[in-house]
């Protein structure tokens, strides 16, 4: 799940990027990128890393201009880890334009092939976010004439990639010389939310995936960006908005309030932080139901997302909560790491045991998510170790099944540690004495409750297999599959084995 952020100030916009990309990196950890605007000239810088790894000072300082955009990446297509495929993206055609993308295209191979075929683009990496950009840029280059824009031709243009691209896309956008533009995919399955900031000079306006950025920056949240709804800011200030398509309806992704986003966001009304206190709630239930005996002296979350849950958890059964691991704060994410090797090696380097809060104990362990079990075989083991007596493993969310097509990385069923096994399978092959998923009818219950009812439907593929898009096959898993598992696409690009368009540019002005 990436993270995006646009920015249309009075000032120079570099440092405002920088902290806001900081506040998203819990989104994406392996590659980060600003492109700021000067009029005409576009300034890019981008990198692979953590973000505060890929700038340096030299570089803040080229990113000259009031006007910008920034992305931290967690790949879903394309290589696994590639320096090519960091955004933003470049064309230069028309005008000049910079675009960043979170989400995930579901139709990018026919994408590919029509710009090949018939727009006749060059689409130079395996990303979907390239040929998005493509698509953008060949609807507006149709419908422009001459060195003038207008916010209806944006939009028209918009309303033009909608009917071509499928799948998951927020959006933020640079046409060089004229604006800023953002949009959202018309089940706004990603998040993306408008903040505004009064000065003397005027408004300026902030755009990102997260709400949380808007409090860091100084900017007031305003409201999300509606599904298929598009905004255009241009490098002056004036701003215009639209819906871009014909039948939008809000599903947004519930895996954002289970693990992806900061707990103290807020995301088309719903505070992520409520959300888990109240999947905490619901999971109380469901743990009277299984375990009716309630032996268990302590609950215990594993960090850092299901502190919430956890500690409501805990809340509802009457039960003591205690912290019982010490977490490396130097580590990130171990779930958004690409690669199985280094996801496996950095749980125990992330998380150690408390001894003393297992030793002789019944314990509940409660986790946001079981993916791939990473996290959960090597606590559960960890435990055992610091001499617990019995082992009940909670999860906030259902048991991940289906392959999520959407902008999160869980491409494989058999990767998936609940695809093809029963719950006490599943405790078998992490080690617990028991396993307490949450069910999905409670999980939706819980975000459409901190929604105040207004939202009762989300995407929730991953757990049900019911993909909203509807372009989804078992053909289309299967490709996913079969092209995940070969040993090619594993391969992380090396720098220089596909040419990179923008980073041969890196520190100096791309016009
Ligand atoms: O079953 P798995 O494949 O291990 O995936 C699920 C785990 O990964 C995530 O933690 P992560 O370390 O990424 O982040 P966190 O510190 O925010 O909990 C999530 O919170 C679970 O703990
Ligand atoms: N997680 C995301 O949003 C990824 C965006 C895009 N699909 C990429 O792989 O770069
Ligand atoms: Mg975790």
């Amino acid at each position: 799940m990436c993270g995006i952020l646009g920015v249309v100030a009075k000032t120079p916009v570099n440092q405002m990027l920088y902290d806001g990309l900081l506040v998203l990196q819990h989104r994406g950890q392996d590659a980060a990128g600003i492109v700021t605007a000067e009029q005409q000239v576009l300034h890019m810088h981008k990198g692979q890393g953590l973000v505060r790894d890929v700038f340096r000072t030299r570089n803040m300082r080229s990113l000259m201009g009031n006007v910008g955009i920034g992305h931290v990446r967690y790949p879903t297509a394309g290589s696994a880890s590639s320096l090519a495929e960091a955004q933003p993206f470049y064309v230069n055609s028309p005008f000049g334009i910079v675009l960043a993308h979170n989400g995930n295209l579901t139709n990018d191979k026919q994408l590919k092939e029509d710009m090949y075929r018939t727009d006749l683009r060059h689409i130079n990496t395996n990303s979907d976010s390239e040929a998005l950009c493509n698509v953008f840029a060949h609807e507006l280059s149709r419908r422009v004439s001459g060195p003038q824009l207008d916010a209806k031709t944006v939009f028209d243009a918009i309303t033009a990639v909608h009917s071509r691209v499928k799948g998951a896309y927020a959006v933020v956008a640079i046409i060089a010389g004229f604006g800023m533009v953002a949009f959202r995919d018309p089940h706004g399955i990603r998040p993306l939310s408008l903040g505004e900031h009064d000065t003397a000079e005027g408004k300026e306006y902030a755009v990102a995936s997260e709400s949380v950025v808007h409090d860091v920056l100084g900017f007031k949240f305003v409201r999300d960006i509606a599904p298929g709804e598009a905004v255009y800011i241009t490098f002056e200030g004036e701003f215009f908005s639209q819906q871009c398509h014909p039948s939008p309806t809000l599903i947004p992704c519930i895996f954002e309030h289970v693990y992806f986003a900061r707990p103290d966001t807020v995301i088309d009304g719903i505070s992520v932080h409520e959300a888990r206190l109240k999947m905490g709630e619901q999971l109380a239930e469901k743990v009277r139901k299984q375990v009716p005996a309630l032996d268990i002296d302590v609950v215990i979350p594993i960090p850092d997302t299901s502190r919430d849950s956890a500690l409501q958890l805990a809340d509802a059964l009457g039960l003591p909560y205690r912290e019982g691991f010490m977490k490396n704060r130097y580590i990130g994410r171990t779930f958004i790491m690409p690669g199985q090797a280094s996801r496996k090696k950095s749980v125990r380097q992330k998380l150690n045991p408390i001894a003393v809060e297992f030793r002789g104990k019944n314990v509940m362990l409660v986790d946001d998510s079981i993916v791939r079990g990473t996290t959960s075989k090597e606590i559960v083991q960890m435990v055992r170790d610091s001499g617990a007596k019995k082992v009940y493993l909670a999860s906030a969310a259902p048991p991940v099944k289906f392959p999520h097509v959407y902008g999160i990385d869980m491409p494989t069923r058999n990767e998936l540690i609940a695809t093809g096994r029963t719950d006490a399978q599943i405790a078998a092959e992490i080690g617990a004495d028991g396993i307490i998923y949450q069910d999905l009818s409670a999980l939706i219950q819980a975000c459409s409750d901190a929604s105040g009812g207004k939202i009762t439907e989300f995407e929730t593929s991953c757990f049900d297999g019911h993909y909203i898009t509807g372009d989804i096959t078992d053909a289309y898993l299967d490709e996913l599959e079969a092209k995940r598992l070969s040993p090619l696409s594993n391969k992380t690009n090396e720098a220089g084995t596909v040419i990179d368009l923008n980073i041969g540019v890196a520190e100096q002005n791309l016009i």
